[in-house]
């Protein structure tokens, strides 16, 4: 059922503004859930167009401007903005805010930069609204059926949107997958590091492909027999149950698999790439991401890559598997990806974690851990280990070092080892894999070759360095005597060793 709002009495519980693929099936979700839904867009037409096609799937009011948009809402009143992520954000709040009034909630459920968050939700506080940040992931078919939803922004705001937004996310064990993640940009914040987790995660499935097909010359139709059967175990998840479901997919026109017609070149929105990019801000190794950007970067320098396949002078190894190392080699690969990927998704949390403490969100990871076990692109059985493992211990230092992910990595790691020789061998990149298996490598090292970083940066830099046996910062006259002195504010009370 529909109405017009113009001149309708305020009583749509919420708004959207924004009706693309994502806003209409957010409107489409939450008025099927019962919730009085006004509806705006920049193009009306696509007002129009949702009330014609799924107006008996609940209460919609199709507004004809901001005015009455805001108009139709209840007080305080909510409005979700989902649309085009930066100057369209911005472009529809500026066209909301004459309407709006104090006490009044905007939510953002685009993919918007935490930083811009922050910065909508001053602006807007300034001006006694509140902002709300929110992830929202699952794409087309999660925002109608029950995406993951999370929510920055005030605790006064979650108050009275958070109902409303636990009813429509999806249910897991009769949990909803929503849930307050922290003040002003918190909540973008953790859909990003999501997204970056989703990069590493199929660039690790990925590689798992690539090492089979080149490995053992399996087909795309057998590969999504292995993929399914590993579905039914540790790696169970959206995103191996999805590469099932492409590699067997066949291409109509062609009678090929479709996975050998699509161009091999990966694009990426910006996610990912500010995953990244604010890790090396915060300095946290999420190599797994870093590697993920930089992949999908190198499929997509086109041009480089067919010069350097015209030019045929880069040459590969000649090895192939022996039939010993073919046998175990399905196997193996399923171990090097779970042991990859508790790696890859450490770091995330190590990133969560590294960001809550430098702007000060209080973001519980067990809790962004429940609300990731459905409705988004990384749901995964694994996602309930990873909340098990900060339910035992809240302030875990790595994922990696509770009991159970330990012992995972423990048992994969020979397995993990023979396949990161078997890609150097056989010429297949894995940079996923490899880097996973180097960094928890140097994790678990006494001492780090970083030592001798610090004396090179000394002798060129005059860097100084800490030392293991004393108090204070040195540094080496390297090109006088060759004494060491003492450096920092205790050093007139010792002498220059
Ligand atoms: N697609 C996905 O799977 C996911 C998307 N998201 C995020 O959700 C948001 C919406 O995504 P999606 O539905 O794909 O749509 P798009 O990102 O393609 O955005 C299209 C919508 O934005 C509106 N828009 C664009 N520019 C402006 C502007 N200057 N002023 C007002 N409105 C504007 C469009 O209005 P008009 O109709 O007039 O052109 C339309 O409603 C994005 O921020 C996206 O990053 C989040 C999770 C998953
Ligand atoms: O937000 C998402 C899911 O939660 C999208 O899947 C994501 O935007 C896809 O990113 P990219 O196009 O960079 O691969």
């Amino acid at each position: 059922m529909s109405t017009d709002g113009a001149g309708a009495a305020a009583r749509a519980d919420i708004g959207v503004v924004g009706l693309a693929v994502m806003g209409r099936n957010l409107a489409r979700n939450l008025a099927r859930h019962g919730h009085v839904v006004a509806l705006h867009n920049r193009t009306r037409a696509r007002v129009g167009e949702l009330v014609e096609r799924y107006g008996d799937e609940g209460e919609f009011v199709a507004a004809e401007d901001a005015a009455s948009f805001v108009a139709a809402l209840k007080r305080p009143r909510r409005v979700v903005v989902m649309v085009k992520a930066g100057t369209g954000t911005d472009a529809a709040i500026e066209e909301l805010l004459p309407h709006l009034e104090e006490g009044d909630i905007v939510v953002d459920g685009g993919n918007a930069h935490f930083e811009d968050t922050r910065r909508r939700e001053r602006d807007l506080r300034e001006r006694g609204l509140h902002f709300v940040g929110t992830g929202v992931s699952g794409g087309e078919e999660g925002a109608l059926l029950g995406p993951s939803i999370m929510p920055g922004g005030s605790r006064e705001s979650y108050d009275a949107l958070g109902p409303i937004l636990e009813s429509i996310a999806v249910d897991v064990d009769g949990t909803p997958c929503c849930t307050y993640v922290g003040p002003d940009g918190a909540g973008h914040f953790v859909k990003m590091v999501h997204n970056g987790i989703e990069y590493a995660d199929m660039q690790l499935i990925g590689e798992a492909y690539d090492l089979l097909r080149q490995g053992l010359g399996m087909e795309p139709s057998d590969l999504a027999k292995v993929f399914a059967e590993w579905n039914e175990g540790d790696l169970e998840s959206f995103l191996i149950e999805t590469t099932a479901t492409v590699l067997a997919k066949v291409d109509a026109a062609t009678g090929s698999p479709l996975v050998d017609v699509v161009v091999d070149q990966a694009e990426q929105k910006g996610t990912g790439r500010w995953t990244v990019q604010t890790a090396l801000e915060l300095g946290v190794p999420v190599t797994g991401i870093a590697e993920a950007v930089f992949a999908r970067s190198l499929s997509g320098a086109a041009d480089q890559r067919r010069a350097v396949r015209d030019a045929g002078s880069l040459p590969g190894p000649s090895g192939s598997l022996s039939p010993q190392e073919a046998e175990g080699f399905v196997d193996d690969v399923r171990s090097a990806l779970y042991a990859s990927k508790v790696v890859a998704y450490a770091q995330g949390f190590d990133m969560i974690a590294a960001g809550s403490e430098h702007y000060g969100w209080g973001i519980d990871k067990g809790a962004m851990a429940t609300i990731w076990r459905g409705g988004c692109i990384i749901r995964a059985r694994f996602l309930d280990r990873i909340r098990e493992a900060y339910d035992r211990d809240p302030h875990l230092a790595s994922l990696l070092l509770d009991d159970y992910f330990a012992g995972a990595v423990a048992d994969a790691q020979d397995a993990w080892r023979r396949v990161v020789v078997a890609a150097v061998r056989l010429g297949v990149p894995a940079p996923g894999f490899s880097s996973a298996l180097a960094y928890y490598d140097a994790l678990r090292r006494d001492r780090l070759p970083a030592a001798l970083l610090q004396g090179l940066r000394d002798f060129f830099g005059a860097h100084t360095y800490a030392r293991v046996d004393r108090e204070g910062i040195y540094h080496v006259l390297w090109s006088e005597d060759g004494s060491e002195v003492r450096q920092d504010a205790e050093a007139g009370s010792h002498n220059p060793h």
